[in-house]
């Protein structure tokens, strides 16, 4: 992006133009920067801004505008939060799907994971080193990244076919309509091992009444727990596999409720193979 093209695209209504240090970051995302990343408590809004600028420039998503690459992976969802840290320990592995700047990665991390057993993998090589840079540990985190697109069945994450016990997968189904997303998550399930307690977990935008709907970002389904639930009820008759999907959904109660209509919510879910 040149730089007249970078100022005219800051205009959308999702690049936040005055984040408000009380809400940026959260408050839990502030404690891993603090600790995790050894960043003076001070200087951590400056940071994020800066960074959140800087990926602005490589790919103009919501996301990155709205900071919400920032927002914790597991705060909704903390008993498998522990279920997973202690499975990693024993030399289970998680891949981080559409890791962006890496927050899952460094929370499992920052909790006792062995970095060496968590994959990322993203579309965006320029994201990962962000995340390097947001976290401060290129010279000591053990994870390996990838580059990879979901929809590609020749890249090296569809070799690792079969190889994760876990995904997570935040704020990525949601990028597509329906048909993308079984897509999608069909992909996704396949680099899931084939065995009971192999696990696919995350959050992303739903709503109350689930449906399409297209906006200046694109195609988008939302979720309510019964769509998700008949979503993966077909993905499992169609792959010859039983899933059980646990759901919630979360009111918005935080700075991005203001880009939402009334009824969207957050929607959280674990979805277990049987
Ligand atoms: C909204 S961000 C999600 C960030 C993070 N997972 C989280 O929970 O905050 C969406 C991410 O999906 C990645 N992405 C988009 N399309 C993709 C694809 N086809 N394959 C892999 N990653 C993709 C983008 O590069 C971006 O980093």
């Amino acid at each position: 992006m040149s730089k007249s093209e970078g100022a005219e695209a800051k205009k959308v209504k999702w690049f936040e133009q005055n984040p408000n240090e009380s809400e940026v970051p959260p408050a839990a995302t502030r404690h891993l920067l603090e600790t995790y990343s050894g960043i003076p408590s001070d200087k951590v809004f400056e940071h994020v801004v800066k960074l959140r600028d800087e990926a602005w420039e490589i790919f103009p998503y919501p996301c990155i505008g709205q900071f919400r690459f920032l927002e914790p992976s597991f705060i909704q969802l903390p008993s498998e939060y522990d279920e997973i840290v202690q499975r990693l320990r024993e030399g289970q592995k998680l891949l981080d799907m559409a890791c962006c700047f890496g927050q899952t990665i460094r929370e499992l991390v920052a909790g006792g994971a062995p970095a060496e057993n968590i994959f990322g993998c993203d579309l965006q090589p320029g994201f990962i080193d962000m995340g390097y840079k947001l976290f401060k540990d290129q010279d000591r985190l053990q994870s390996k990244f990838l580059i990879a697109d979901i929809f590609d069945s020749n890249s090296e994450l569809a070799k690792l076919k079969e190889a994760f016990n876990f995904v997570y997968a935040g704020s990525f189904f949601h990028l597509w309509g329906r048909e993308g997303q079984k897509k999608a998550s069909k992909a996704v399930a396949s680099l899931l091992k084939p065995e009971k307690g192999s696990m696919i977990l995350g959050r992303q935008i739903g709503a109350v009444e689930a449906a399409e709907q297209t906006s200046a970002t694109g195609t988008m389904y939302r979720h309510n727990v019964e769509s998700l639930k008949q979503l993966w009820k077909e993905i499992g008759d169609e792959l010859g596999a039983t899933f059980s999907v646990e759901a919630k959904l979360q009111e918005l109660h935080d700075i991005h409720s203001k880009f939402h209509s009334e009824d969207t919510r957050r929607i959280w879910f674990v979805i277990r193979r049987e």
